[in-house]
């Protein structure tokens, strides 16, 4: 069974991969966009890709690139609980520069500004990119913000633990395939998330498109605006249900109102 994600090992991808594929070939990509490319080209059978982050929210990268890119389908969500840590090759050295990925930078984003406020912060593609960056430019002063794992793999010592600004810190990542997954985890619910388009010539579109489910008392769990990327007021809405079998109905009826739907996926949520 081959798994793409975000790498390289070490990355909080690679962590969430391994949990739910611990006997899988997983295979290490250097964007999220790579990693949906792999799936999109049958390099792999499953993709793992990064979705929000408690803190910080949508990886806005993960969600344009399935929505503009792709007909994957999300067969799975696995929710990671992140540690962010500060990672250098020497305890006693300056920083001037910290590297991570940039939903790292932004988790610990009050704790870099307190302790090392004239620090040039720099986005990488990965926590793990960061971690390895720093370690193969040992005498740099520069640090990482990547999790401790990433710290014994690449050689690094931890200046500071658990530095993200909220401690609660999870993050939810899709599973891309063509059928449900056999995870050695249990599962905690079930979610549909569908992209929504809304007709341009229907007033209160989306008060409309949204009622659909409010009527039928099916649960909304998130929904997110996302640009179309044609001009500017023009989004696509990512849209998340708890599962409920009058679904079908809701969706029958957004259609009739001229909303264009389109299945994301529906499937198991596991809690690593
Ligand atoms: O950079 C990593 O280690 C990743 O796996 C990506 C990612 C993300 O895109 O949100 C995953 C979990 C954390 O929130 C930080 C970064």
């Amino acid at each position: 069974m081959k798994i793409a994600y975000l790498g390289p090992i070490g990355s909080f991808s690679h962590i969430a991969a391994k949990s739910a594929f611990p006997k899988g070939d997983l295979l290490a990509f250097d964007t999220i966009a790579d990693v949906i490319s792999a799936y999109d080209e049958k390099k792999c059978d499953f993709a793992l890709i990064p979705i929000e982050n408690s803190i910080e929210g949508t990886v806005n990268l993960a969600i344009d690139s399935l929505f503009h890119k792709s007909t994957a389908q999300v067969v799975a969500e696995v929710v990671l609980s992140i540690s962010q840590n500060l990672l250098v090759t020497n305890l006693n050295k300056k920083i001037e520069k910290i590297y991570s990925h940039p939903q790292g930078l932004a988790q610990t984003r009050e704790f870099l500004q307190k302790n090392y406020p004239e620090a040039s912060l720099i986005a990488v593609d990965s926590t793990a990119m960061a971690a390895e960056f720093v370690k193969n430019h040992s005498i740099e002063p520069i640090a990482a913000v990547a999790n401790q794992e990433a710290a014994s793999i690449y050689g690094l010592e931890i200046l500071a633990k658990d530095i993200q600004d909220i401690e609660l810190n999870n993050t939810r990542f899709w599973l891309l395939g063509h059928c449900f997954p056999e995870v050695p985890l249990v599962s905690c619910g079930q979610k549909v998330s569908i992209a929504l388009t809304l007709p341009e010539n229907l007033p209160g579109a989306l008060h409309k498109a949204i009622s659909v489910f409010a009527w039928r008392d099916i649960d909304m769990t998130k929904i997110e605006s996302r640009p179309l990327k044609t001009r500017l007021g023009q989004y696509f809405f990512i849209i998340d249900l708890v599962e409920n079998e009058k679904i079908s109905y809701a969706l029958e009826e957004l259609k009739s109102l001229g909303v264009t739907v389109r299945m994301l996926g529906h499937y198991n949520i596991y809690e690593i």
